[in-house]
């Protein structure tokens, strides 16, 4: 039986100094007859700084392989290893901790918080963990005008076009410069020209600040802009 400390190392060693890496994942959901594999023997590492695209046809498993990477689902087997820690073997409260601390979500639905400006949105995770400084007021501001939504900092979310909440949502996703970013079709209410600007950022910064980056898309544009593809068919990876 191995000690805790001996585990954290294998943990370690795993991820190097960061960035994602699933092993052997395996998803069941449903019961019986009606049980559907959506993760079968997913084997995946993302680096940090590394760009990833995962496509695939509707019903594949994609969402699925966001949530368990997440740490939003627990795979029915298989680990999850983020920035050095490894995601499955924690309790509840521990990895609903560690998912504030090193992962970013963009998802289709914004989830912004009705009452709060979209400059609030940002600022609030920083508050919460009593991080809110000087710098962080100023990535705030920067974030909000690289996704274009300068003249809507002050802005509730019911004030926003679609587009423009899922912006938000991404600019709110890369504030806290998370570990892992894990990004679900982003451009799906974007033109083409705010898509492109959108996926532009995400790039630069997972490869300015080592974000370790999933992006489930349909979308070729992202493909070219991912540094590795990966297809999606049935559960699984190739
Ligand atoms: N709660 C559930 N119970 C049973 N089966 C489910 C459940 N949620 C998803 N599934 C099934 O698991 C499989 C994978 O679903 P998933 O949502 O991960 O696919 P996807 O590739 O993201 O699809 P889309 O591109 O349409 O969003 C599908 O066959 C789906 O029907």
């Amino acid at each position: 039986m191995t000690t805790p400390s001996t585990d954290h190392r294998a943990a370690s060693d795993a991820t190097g100094s960061g960035g994602l890496r699933l092993l052997g994942i395996t998803l069941t959901l449903g019961d019986g007859d009606t049980a559907v594999t959506a993760l079968d023997d997913v084997d995946l590492t993302v680096a940090p700084g590394e760009f990833v695209a995962v496509v695939g046809p509707s019903g594949s498993g994609k969402s699925s392989l966001l949530a368990v990477a997440g740490g939003l689902q627990q795979p029915t087997s298989g680990r999850v290893h983020i920035a050095g820690t490894e995601l499955t073997a924690l309790s509840d409260k521990e990895r609903t901790a560690a998912r504030r601390r090193h992962i970013g979500f963009v998802f289709q639905q914004s989830n912004l918080l009705a009452s709060l400006t979209v400059r609030e949105q940002l600022l609030l995770p920083l508050h919460i963990d009593g991080r809110l400084d000087a710098a962080a007021r100023t990535r705030a501001d920067e974030l909000i005008d690289a996704v274009g939504l300068s003249h809507r900092a002050g802005s509730r979310p019911h004030q926003l076009s679609g587009g423009e909440r899922q912006r938000a949502g991404l600019a709110r996703a890369l504030m806290t410069s998370p570990a892992v970013l894990l990004v679900d079709e982003p451009t799906s209410a974007l033109d083409r020209v705010r898509s492109a600007e959108a996926v532009q950022l995400i790039a630069e910064q997972t490869h300015e600040r080592g974000t370790a980056t999933v992006m489930v898309t349909h979308d070729t544009a992202i493909m070219d802009a991912a540094d590795r593809v990966h297809e999606m068919v049935d559960g699984r990876l190739s």
